[in-house]
């Protein structure tokens, strides 16, 4: 028998997006469902940002000691894997729930545990682990929040080869001694970082001629540069043809396109995303399953006024903090228009308009050195039509980089719209970047005149000193 329930808002899918609706919608009164099919948290709690970042903090850590005189003899030992491991499973609660099921809880949402598809307007059926079939009607709004999945290339040998994606990468219980990445986009450039400091030999794959390449140059070749001298091989214009497992628990073998075999105990492939979207009921309401789901800047799905696509399933920016934002433009959507307020915030940089996403996507790489980007490259700049100019500044001149790593290396780029005279883009490369950014996330979506920035005195001796070097460059 199937059971039916009726909520204000439903959201499938309670990864930090789906939460976040859920707690947005709850703040502005309305009754919420959330549905899971596998643990509340999602994909960044325990098998992305969480354990892959206590995996890199100790690599990172480690790295920027050894750049500091007085204290590089005292860290040249290897890492306490078991511990660096132990951390690791501390942070995804052991790839348990509980807290954050209480979590929701306390917000007044209502769990249901299943698989949730859109059964046609407004109507979400959820099969439960039981096998139960439950109806969930939305009075106002359903928020699809399912998330992505790690893309692997349909190779040769791939299917029966037991590679490793993102999800065995930042969840092995053990390091193997040969490590093959293919892909050195983020995920990639990532775990070779982290693989090869905790003992791997790894060796990176990167199809193109450098790592990062959504990023400005200079990023990526410090990061190879770094890995390289880690003791990692990184093969530019290097493509994977084929895999091979020599039976279940023995080595595996990339087979590059020249015909050339690597040997290696595991290889991870990541190349990348694609949305789980296949069996979420897209048919029911006229979409196409497997998609990435377009939307608008209130986060709603073209042509539907009542379903929302929120988080990477939409394919905006493939980040948490990036998703959540978004969750609390849609949350506030979503309860403003349930509200019948007649004109929604929709302008740029409106309560209910998600314009960083367009204009200010933040993004820290946790690599040795991190890089840390907001708002878009110079490439990117000049192919949208913007008339900048990029100012580079080296960060290791500044005498707080001096102090922070002896022969600090880094590299900052500030891309100017010269019609405006504001930040549009800024990247910083190098030790300690990740906790400069959000100075330029200000900047950025502020909007703050050149001619006032000039008066944001950096701290001294700090590495934000940069940002003097970068104005004085620029206004000469
Ligand atoms: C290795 C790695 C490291 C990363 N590190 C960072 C980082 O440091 N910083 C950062 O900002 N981003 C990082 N990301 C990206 C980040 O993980 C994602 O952007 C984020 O998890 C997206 O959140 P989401 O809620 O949209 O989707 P997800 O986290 O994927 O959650 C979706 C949820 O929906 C559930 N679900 C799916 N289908 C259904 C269904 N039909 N019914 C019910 N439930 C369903 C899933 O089980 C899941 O719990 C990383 C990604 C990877 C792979
Ligand atoms: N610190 C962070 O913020 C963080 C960390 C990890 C992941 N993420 C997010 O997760 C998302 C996924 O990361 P990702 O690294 O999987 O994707 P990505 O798109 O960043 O990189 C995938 C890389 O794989 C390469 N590739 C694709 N197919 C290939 C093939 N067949 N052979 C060789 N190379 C191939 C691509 O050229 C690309 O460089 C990203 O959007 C990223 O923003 C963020």
């Amino acid at each position: 028998m199937t059971e039916a329930m009726e909520y204000d808002v439903v959201v499938v899918g309670a990864g930090p997006v789906g939460e976040n609706v859920a707690d947005r919608a709850r703040s502005a009164g309305l009754s919420v469902a959330i549905v899971e099919s596998e643990l509340v948290g999602g994909e960044c709690s325990y098998w992305a940002c969480m354990p892959s970042k206590a995996l890199l903090r100790p690599v990172i850590a480690r790295a920027d000691a050894r750049k500091v005189p007085g204290l590089r003899a005292a860290v040249q030992g290897p890492l306490d894997v078991p511990a660096v491991l132990a951390n690791r499973d501390a942070f995804t609660s052991n790839w348990k729930d509980d807290g954050q099921v209480e979590w929701v809880n306390g917000i007044g949402a209502d769990l249901h545990r299943g698989h949730g598809r859109l059964a046609g307007t407004k109507r979400v059926g959820v099969t439960t682990p039981e096998g139960r079939e439950v109806v969930l009607t939305a009075r106002h709004a359903v928020a699809v929040c399912t998330g992505s999945r790690a893309a692997v290339p349909g190779l040769p040998g791939v299917a029966g080869a037991g590679v490793w994606t993102s999800r065995e990468a930042t969840s092995s219980p053990r390091v193997p001694d040969r490590l093959v990445v293919v892909g050195a986009g983020v995920v990639g450039s990532e775990m070779a970082t982290a693989y090869q400091a905790l003992g791997s030999k790894v060796t990176l794959l990167i199809r193109g001629g450098r790592p990062l390449p959504g990023m400005e140059p200079f990023a990526g070749e410090l990061v190879a540069d770094a890995l390289t001298e880690a003791g990692a091989v990184v093969r530019t214009n290097s493509s994977a043809a084929s895999v091979e497992r020599d039976g279940d628990e023995g080595p595996v073998t990339v087979v590059l396109e020249t015909g050339e075999r690597i040997e290696a105990d595991e290889v991870l492939f990541a190349t990348g995303r694609a949305p789980r979207s296949e069996d979420i009921g897209l048919e029911t309401v006229g979409l196409t399953p497997g998609q990435w789901l377009d939307v608008d800047d209130s986060l709603r799905v073209d042509g539907h006024d009542w379903l929302y696509a929120v988080g990477d399933i939409n394919h905006r920016a493939l980040l948490t903090h990036q998703g959540k934002y978004q969750a609390r433009v849609a949350g506030d959507a979503i309860a403003a228009r349930a509200q019948g307020v007649p004109l929604l915030e929709t302008d740029r940089w409106g309560m209910h308009a998600a314009t960083a996403d367009h204009a200010a996507v933040t993004q820290v790489v946790f690599t040795d050195p991190e890089v840390a980007s907001v708002g878009p490259t110079l490439e990117q700049a000049e192919r949208a039509g913007l008339r900048v100019r990029a100012v580079d500044q080296d960060m290791g001149a500044v005498a707080g980089a001096a102090l922070y790593a002896d022969g600090y290396t880094g590299r900052a780029r500030m891309i100017v719209d010269l019609d405006r005279e504001i930040v549009v883009g800024m990247t910083f490369a190098g030790p300690g970047a990740g906790e400069l950014l959000q100075s330029a996330a200000v900047a950025v979506a502020g909007e703050v005149p050149i001619d006032r920035l000039w008066h944001a005195v950096p701290p001294y001796p700090t590495i934000s000193e940069v940002w003097l070097r970068l104005l004085e460059a620029y206004r000469g």
